[in-house]
């Protein structure tokens, strides 16, 4: 495991006016994983990543970030790690190049800028001082300033948050690069498709503690069972259909002629009801498996939306 968060208790502030961030919370990530921690505005992201990054002291539980403590043993802990903060943290002044070369030079086996540049797609503003960079050029280079250092474990905290579409998958792609190098990942979103496009595990954080975790296909096929509708001739006879289905399969006909299976769809399943329809001499119209999605997962577990 290159990170171990056990019962982590962040506050920030004391007495009556305290903030509970990290109310008791524990997860793990593997070695040349992606494992995303997702949750809404406020539900604690941000704290978690900057306790393992060291920059925050828990006010009870423990964290192990590549076997080490992140406070004090910083100094052997930060040259393997990549650390992508939600906002700032350069010099206004500073262009964007000098900022990244900068960086580089601070590692013993830095990437190749110049190739950074070109696939972050920076080189238009390589010669502007931070703080004339738009929002996602900020954020491209932060991304960059990530990366050069080959880091071992990189924390990414919304990397993609104000991106357009061709950052987005500029930057997601550079995400599975990385896995595929075996470097370790662990990143913050609130958002459902980079979720499910990048991350082996998943933990939903909400109110500062872990409200569900697993893979992204395990979240979404779990509890909240899968839809399969289709179209028929009304009042077909559902309990002769009932029976060829496994037994965890509910069937119903919400509305005259409108069919709707939940359960495990499968291609087994879906196989069994084409054929089932066939026996019947019934056209299933507007066949469609309805896979719930991990914001579907959330509205479950919380009864509120993931974004607000
Ligand atoms: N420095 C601080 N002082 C006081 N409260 C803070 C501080 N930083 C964060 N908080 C509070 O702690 C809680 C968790 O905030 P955090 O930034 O960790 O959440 P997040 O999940 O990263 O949210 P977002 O998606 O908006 O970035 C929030 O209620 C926030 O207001």
């Amino acid at each position: 495991m290159v990170v171990e968060v056990e019962d982590l208790v962040v506050r920030y502030g004391r007495g009556r006016s305290a903030v509970t961030a990290l109310d008791g919370l524990t997860l793990t990530a593997a070695r040349g994983q992606v494992t995303a921690v997702l949750g809404p505005n406020g539900a604690g992201k941000t704290t978690m990543v900057e306790t393992c990054e060291g920059y925050r002291r828990p006010s009870a539980g423990t964290v192990r970030v590549l076997g080490l403590d992140p406070i004090r043993d910083r100094r052997r802990l930060l040259p393997r790690l990549g650390v992508m903060p939600q906002s700032g943290g350069a010099w206004p002044g500073a262009r964007a190049e000098e900022l990244l070369r900068h960086v580089a030079r601070l590692y013993a086996h830095p990437l190749d800028v110049d190739m950074l540049v070109e696939r972050l797609d920076l080189a238009s503003c390589r010669r502007t001082p931070y703080r004339r960079l738009s929002g996602g050029e900020r954020q491209r280079l932060s991304l960059a300033m990530a990366l050069v250092g080959r880091p071992e474990l990189a924390f990414l905290d919304e990397p993609t948050a104000g991106l357009d579409p061709a950052a987005r998958r500029a930057t997601w792609e550079l995400i599975e690069e990385l896995r595929a190098d075996g470097v370790s990942v662990i990143l913050t979103t609130h958002l459902m498709d980079e979720v499910e496009r990048l991350a082996d595990q998943v933990y939903v954080v909400d109110h500062g503690v872990v409200i569900a975790s697993g893979t992204p296909a395990e979240l979404t096929t779990r509890g909240a069972a899968n839809t399969l509708r289709f179209r028929g001739p009304a009042g077909l006879d559902l309990r002769s259909l009932v029976a060829a289905l496994p037994e965890d399969c509910a069937v119903s006909e919400p509305s005259p002629g409108h069919y709707l299976i939940v359960g495990k769809i499968d291609p087994h399943l879906l196989a069994t009801v084409t054929a089932w329809c066939a026996a019947h001499g019934v056209m299933p119209d507007a066949l469609a498996v309805e896979r719930h999605t991990l914001e579907d997962v959330f509205l479950e577990l919380t009864g509120r939306e993931l974004r607000r």
